[in-house]
């Protein structure tokens, strides 16, 4: 296990947005965490990063707690986040919020790692001088990835792959993911899409009102018909 929470619960104030969730990631896999708007998957992966308040439980990352370390010594240890909403710096170009993922590493390996970003999103690589705010929906996703990885993460999370996106930029998303996977990536997706997100996963968890409902395989998640139709919203070989 690359990653696990335990009996983890998460919540604003008083409100309890996430409750005794037990989860595992497995190296080198992909997680997609699903389930209806409000239902805590933002909650967990924030709690992930370290910006959303722990109640209870811990956060397990290569069998060390982390669960009280602040967010910058999580990306150190290989954690990135590409967060819902994107939140780059939009009056910034592209360029510049790439070197802003770098900020915590040295320097000397900037270069290297931007290529590397530019090899999976050639796209980031034409629109290098371009303010981040006018760039379209997907590239903007792009280059929410793209900061993520110049920390070179073990462990990606990305909330929200393909929301707003034109079929186009989902696609080039989902083959990036794929990439990463293959260079041994561990990731954490949060989808609405949940189709696309069955076609790269490796487990499924499906949260609701804050407790996880359902988890299983992919292949599980495909063949079970009362998780399609509930949760997926369609019927059984629609998937
Ligand atoms: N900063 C916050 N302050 C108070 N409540 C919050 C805050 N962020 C989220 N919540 C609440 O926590 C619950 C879970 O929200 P969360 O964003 O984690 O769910 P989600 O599954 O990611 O949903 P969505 O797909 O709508 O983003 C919701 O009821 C939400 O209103």
């Amino acid at each position: 296990m690359l990653l696990k929470l335990d009996n983890l619960s998460v919540g604003y104030g008083e409100f309890i947005a996430v409750e005794n969730l037990d989860l595992s990631v497995s190296k080198g896999k992909i997680l997609a965490l699903i389930g209806p708007n409000g239902a805590g998957k933002t909650s967990t992966i924030m709690a992930i990063a370290g910006h959303a308040e722990v109640k209870s439980g811990r956060v397990l990352y290569e069998d060390q707690d982390i669960t009280h370390i602040p967010p910058y010594e999580r990306v150190k240890l290989g954690i990135a986040l590409a967060p819902e909403g994107r939140k780059l710096f939009f009056d910034l170009t592209v360029y510049e919020n790439l070197v802003i993922g770098n900020y915590i590493f040295p320097k000397n390996k900037e270069k290297e790692k931007m290529e590397f970003v530019f090899e999976l999103f050639p796209r980031l690589k034409e629109r290098i001088n371009q303010i981040a705010g006018t760039l379209s929906g997907g590239e903007q996703q792009m280059l929410s990835i793209g900061r993520a990885l110049m920390a070179e993460p073990k462990f990606l999370m990305i909330d929200e792959v393909s929301l707003g996106l034109m079929p186009k930029a989902v696609s080039i998303c989902y083959e990036a993911i794929k990439k990463l996977k293959n260079l041994g990536v561990t990731i954490l997706i949060v989808e609405q899409n949940t189709t696309k997100a069955l076609q790269v996963a490796d487990h499924v968890v499906v949260l609701e009102s804050g407790r996880k409902v359902w988890e299983g395989s992919r292949e599980d998640a495909m063949t079970d018909s009362s998780l399609i139709e509930a949760y997926l919203g369609l019927k059984k070989g629609e998937l």
